[in-house]
């Protein structure tokens, strides 16, 4: 079985990919997320894994865009903790340190930590156990990784402070991807949908009144831009609830009052 991620051993999105499938897999590993898209939609790997918000940092907004343009089908998702260290080089002490490199969302995660470090420079990188392995790999001096304490194991850096993100309770969701839709083991009990409404008083407070209607509860509603029609929006909906006919019913009423509806998962809350 090949599973599709951003990253290399080390990085989070390599430790979902072994928690959730197992280590009996063949786990391709890609610099981008437009990448682990494509591999999913050409059936070059069966599942794909991706990282869609952060208890922190707030959603990775491209994503959104990415699972939409390649149509891909949401089957289940992962929470993991994550905590950050800043490692380097064996032997140095952190005012040495001038640059730390890492993935955006991770130097997002640990902003606050490094206001306590003005000259130290943040730089954006690919993932996290990347720029851990390129520093160990060309001896790199004065330049630290934000990344995980496995990272540090696997590429025998030292840390130099462990749980450096802003607040210790950190979580990132992940999503677990595939080309089509497969029967769910269980019955939903989360969906994730885009809505498409008009750009009119009302369009979005109706919206949200049908979901509550039906005693839905909203767990994430994000705008994405219609490139085509500039300034109107789609809106990215979580939507949780007991009774699946009930997310049903929430549907048809949208579509019933105009809206566009595009299903792109349903399946068993991760929480
Ligand atoms: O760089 C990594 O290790 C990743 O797996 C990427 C990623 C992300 O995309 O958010 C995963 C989890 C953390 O939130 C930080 C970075």
């Amino acid at each position: 079985m090949k599973i599709s991620i951003q990253g290399i051993p080390g990085s989070f999105h390599h430790q979902v990919a072994l928690q959730y499938f197992g280590d009996d897999v063949e786990i391709q590993s890609f610099k981008t997320f437009e990448e682990v898209a494509k591999s999913v939609r050409t059936e070059d790997s069966q599942f794909g894994v991706m990282a869609i918000e952060n208890s922190i940092a707030g959603a990775i907004l491209p994503n959104y865009e990415l699972i939409d343009r390649y149509s891909l089908h949401i089957f289940d998702e992962f929470f993991l903790p994550i905590s950050h260290n800043l490692m380097c080089m064996p032997g140095q002490k952190i005012r040495e340190i001038k640059v730390v490199r890492s993935h955006p969302m991770a130097l997002l995660q640990c902003k606050k930590f490094f206001e306590g470090y003005p000259n130290i420079s943040l730089i954006d990188d690919v993932d996290t156990a990347t720029v851990a392995k390129r520093i160990m790999e060309e001896k790199l001096v004065g330049v630290g990784a934000i990344a995980s304490s496995i990272a540090a194991e696997i590429y025998g850096l030292e840390i130099l402070a462990s749980d450096i993100q802003t607040v210790q309770n950190n979580f990132t969701r992940f999503i677990l991807l595939q080309k089509e839709k497969s029967t769910p083991t269980s019955i939903p009990n989360k969906a994730s949908i885009k809505v498409t409404i008009s750009n009119e008083r009302g369009s979005l407070a109706k919206l949200l009144s049908q979901i509550s209607d039906l005693g839905l509860n909203l767990s994430k509603i994000q705008s994405i831009p219609v490139i085509e029609n500039p300034w109107n929006y789609s809106f990215f909906l979580d939507i949780q609830f007991d009774i699946y006919e009930d997310y049903l019913k929430a549907v048809e009423a949208i579509i019933q009052s105009g809206g566009e509806v595009k299903v792109f998962g349903e399946y068993q809350s991760g929480k």
